[in-house]
């Protein structure tokens, strides 16, 4: 299997989170992707290819271009103000707040284009942002050309971006942007499937009222986990999306039993569908020893996983989302793509 993989992701490093009350070094950080990318050389996945530069028009057809525009310009907004650190969100317009767009304060322009105060900047992070653009739309350029399945090793992560909000680690939605670029390739409907930890909440928004992108996701209880305020089950879709969204709810302690039972439905449904291509939204938080997360899946399901989805015959993009066991993260999402390649 070929994997696509750009070292411009290290950039965005030294990054803080506000964690438990305590601004802490983010759990998201540069080893996740190196101990991937050593974990594919070490089993001889397949070639490790350099991203192409894509331009952002299949973006901006899924992120306000408002949003879009903001990103590029948030390190050096905060910087101009004498600011170090890391660029974090300080206000949010929430209920019973207006929503003019403050063009100058960066904190507060921050916060207007955020749902929680997990997506922040360094120097670097654009240039990562897009390199994980480049590496999806490069991986999604391989599948749509004949291979059978491409892994994009995104870094940062997508699936918690929505159409014009950053949050939970994710700026551009990798996932949502190269479904939509094989839609404008000419694949007629596209499946994504969300297997991280956590709701792909920013994925459901993009897509909620497309009846061309079906989205379904396997994840922790909104009720009791983060991202909280979207991914029960009454979620279906609306308007021409009715029906298209599926979410899989789930109970802290989750192990494969379970897990796997929603996996199965999601499959059946995807299949229903019958998508000219899926792509999956590839997070391993979902790991027993995920410091962040309250799953109980092994080592051993991961390539259950994948032969699951490769018994789905489908041509298939596998996004990187999250995960933060960084030790193990390679051994798990890599086992997915060799569980994939062994169907
Ligand atoms: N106590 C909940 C903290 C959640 N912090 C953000 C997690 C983002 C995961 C992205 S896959
Ligand atoms: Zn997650």
């Amino acid at each position: 299997m070929k994997s696509v993989y750009s070292p411009k992701h290290a950039g965005h490093a030294g990054n803080l989170e506000l964690l438990a009350g305590e601004l802490l070094p983010a759990f998201e950080m540069p080893s996740r992707a190196e101990f991937i990318r050593a974990r594919i050389e070490a089993v001889d996945l397949g070639p490790i290819l350099a991203p192409e530069p894509f331009d952002l028009s299949s973006a901006r057809k899924v992120h306000d271009a408002g949003y879009l525009d903001f990103l590029p310009t948030v390190w050096e907004r905060w910087s101009a103000e004498g600011r170090g650190g890391t660029a974090l969100p300080f206000a949010w317009p929430t209920r019973g707040l207006r929503g003019d767009v403050p063009p100058q304060a960066v904190e507060a322009l921050h916060g207007y284009y955020s749902f929680d105060g997990g997506a922040g900047f360094v120097a670097g992070t654009w240039e990562a942002i897009k390199s994980s653009h480049d590496t999806a739309l490069t991986a999604a350029s391989l599948v749509n050309a004949g291979e059978r399945a491409v892994f994009a090793l995104c870094r940062p992560p997508g699936h918690h971006a929505g159409s014009s909000f950053m949050g939970g680690y994710c700026y551009v939605n990798n996932a949502a942007v190269a479904a939509q670029w094989l839609r404008d390739q000419g694949a007629g409907r596209v499946s994504i499937l969300d297997v991280d930890y956590h709701h792909g909440n920013g994925t459901q928004q993009i897509f909620y009222h497309r009846g061309d992108v079906q989205v379904l996701n396997l994840h922790a209880d909104p009720m009791v986990e983060y991202p909280f305020f979207l991914g029960h089950a009454d979620e279906r879709g609306e308007g021409a999306g009715e029906g298209f969204n599926h979410n899989y709810p789930m109970p802290f302690g989750t192990a494969w039993e379970r897990w796997s039972e929603a996996l199965e439905d999601a499959c059946a449904h995807l299949t229903a569908f019958s998508p000219d291509v899926v792509v999956v939204s590839l997070g391993v938080d979902t790991f027993e020893k995920d410091p962040i997360s309250k799953f109980r899946l092994i080592t051993g399901d991961y390539p259950k996983i994948g032969r699951r989805i490769a018994a789905l015959g489908l041509p298939t993009l596998v996004v990187m989302e999250g995960g933060y066991a960084v030790e193990e993260i390679g051994i798990n999402a890599v086992g997915v793509l060799t569980g994939f390649e062994d169907a």
